[in-house]
């Protein structure tokens, strides 16, 4: 009986899951505008463009040449979400009424994987969650930590590597390497540990594929009905088995490394990775407190890790290949930002000009002073923001500066991606990559980020702990590939994003390397 009533369930599953593959997933059929179907709403057209979200808001945008329009879901049902890019809105919801827009239960069920971390809290949870991590992050030992770990990894691995991919004169894909990187960044900051992935035989490694396999199944969270992913997950089939087996190994990761970093602490050995910071706060806090965690909860500290380990990783990757695609495109910008490199080069080390050292690595505070690659960084991540969208749930009955009634329990999706690519913000040129938009005349950065027009790192309250860490990563990375190598994009490349909670190539970026002579 109970077998019977299992093949049932399974039955359905099977059709549903077929059904919303073909409706969804595999459809060719896109729309640029928004239809509304009889009894089910608008939801047969967002489940067309499942696959191509921002992509979709953005058209959509522009066929309405306004910056929200509402999603219905079936008749009968309350769904019901505001989809927006309308700068103003953005600043009301993330800034002004901040309280009034939680991430709310849908979010946190699609996320449950990440606990209580920061990216899934709200409210009192959040706030004590983002207390420990600002701590963290603003600690100056941390901030060298940072920028030393970061210096060793481009030397003594990003280079290496690339050096004998240029030697070898063989093909690499530019997105593996930046995603390594960003995960031996994020290992290092978070937990003070080598993992060395970077290394030259590109070694597999199971907590790396056991984190990609949590965006992808967090991803298919997002395209099918709660209901389908929860049965899925009930019966562990499908990819919720594949989040089960993801979860139970980084578990084991993380667990391990936390008992192993307060053995650490009890014999004396001193460090100031992310780890160590939360541990050392979450013993001086007050454990009377039921939101507070208590001394040795290493639940709390794998919850709070993941989050930041996640934050960070996907992130610097995005931010990475996006940026060295449209650099490399972009031939003029390229050689900007190679004449900066150069002046650098020289005034720092005239005498070694005429021997000139190869490789050469440089110094993230040097990079810090460079217009040019500042704007360009800035620039990528106005067109390709690493977190194309995110969701909020209204609280309270409230109408929008653009004057969009929301009302309690709706969703609101904010699009980034649409926001750099409106000319109403951006002016007609919107999708041209041109740095120079952040320079004035003067050759002085216009600080558009202060702006609310700059969203790529979310604003007010929620604003990402990260920015200032990306922007050195991205520097530093970016000034060593093109200052030591000539990077050649193979031919015949289809360059689009692939479906993701954070912007990647769909089919990575393969190039061929040569050392580059000044
Ligand atoms: C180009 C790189 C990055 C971009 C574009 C970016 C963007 C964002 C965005 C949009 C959010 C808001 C997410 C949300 O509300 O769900 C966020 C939050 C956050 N980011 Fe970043 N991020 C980047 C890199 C980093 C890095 C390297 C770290 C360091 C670990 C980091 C740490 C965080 C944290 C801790 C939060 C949560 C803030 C909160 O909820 O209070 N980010 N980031």
């Amino acid at each position: 009986m109970v077998s019977l009533s299992k093949s049932f369930v399974l039955a359905i599953v099977l059709v549903l899951f077929i059904f919303f593959l073909s409706v969804g997933i595999f459809h060719k059929k896109t729309s640029k505008a928004i239809h509304y179907w009889l009894f089910l709403g608008s939801l047969p057209t967002l489940a067309m463009n499942s696959n191509r979200l921002p992509e979709w808001f953005t058209q959509v945008f522009h066929s309405l040449g306004r910056g929200s329009f509402f999603i219905d879901g079936p008749i009968f049902s309350k769904l019901k979400y505001l989809v927006t890019c309308h700068h103003q809105n953005i600043e009301y919801i993330l800034k002004t009424d901040f309280n009034n827009f939680p991430k709310g239960p849908v979010f946190r069920q699609i996320f449950d994987p990440l606990g209580d971390g920061i990216l899934n809290a709200d409210s009192d949870a959040w706030k004590v969650q983002r207390r420990m991590a600002h701590t963290a992050f603003i600690a100056s030992e941390f901030k060298d930590l940072y920028s030393n770990m970061s210096r060793k990894i481009v030397e003594e691995q990003l280079v290496p590597l690339l050096a004998h991919v240029a030697k070898t004169r063989s093909i690499i894909d530019l997105q593996e390497v930046c995603s390594r990187f960003a995960f031996d960044v994020s290992m290092n900051a978070a937990f003070g540990v080598h993992e060395n992935y970077l290394s030259n035989e590109l070694p597999s490694n199971d907590l790396a594929e056991a984190t990609a396999q949590l965006q992808e199944a967090v991803l298919h969270r997002h395209i099918i009905p709660m209901f389908l992913w929860k049965l899925l997950r009930l019966f562990n089939i499908g990819w919720e088995r594949e989040t089960t087996k993801a979860l139970k190994t980084i578990d084991a990761h993380f667990y391990q490394l936390i008992s192993g970093k307060r053995k650490d602490l009890l014999r004396g050995i001193r460090s100031f990775d992310l780890l160590s910071s939360h541990i050392k706060t979450q013993e001086q806090m007050s454990t009377n407190i039921s939101s507070l965690p208590t001394k040795n909860d290493d639940k709390f500290l794998r919850d709070s890790m993941l989050s930041l380990f996640f934050a960070g990783k996907d992130a610097i990757a995005s931010g990475l290949i996006w940026f060295l695609w449209l650099v490399l495109e972009t031939p003029a910008a390229e050689r900007k930002i190679l004449e900066e490199l150069k002046l650098l080069f020289s005034s720092k080390k005239r005498d070694l000009l005429e021997t000139h050292e190869w490789p050469h690595v440089f110094d993230a505070h040097d990079l810090s002073g460079l217009v040019y690659l500042h704007a360009a960084v800035c620039e990528s991540l106005r067109l390709y923001p690493p977190v194309p969208i995110n969701s909020k749930t209204v609280l309270k009955e409230v109408v929008l500066p653009d004057g969009s009634l929301v009302k309690p329990g709706m969703q609101i999706i904010i699009s980034y991606y649409s926001v750099g690519r409106m000319s109403w913000i951006w002016g007609e040129d919107c999708l041209e990559f041109k740095p120079e938009r952040w320079i004035d005349d003067d050759g002085m950065l216009i600080r558009h980020e202060n702006l609310s027009k700059f969203v790529t790192f979310n604003l007010g309250p929620r604003t990402c702990l990260g920015k200032d860490m990306a922007f050195t990563q991205i520097k530093a990375v970016v000034a060593a590939l093109l200052f030591n190598f000539h990077v050649e994009v193979l031919k015949g490349q289809h360059i689009f994003p692939k479906p993701a909670i954070t912007f990647h190539i769909e089919n990575g970026l393969k190039v061929k390397l040569q050392k580059r002579v000044i």
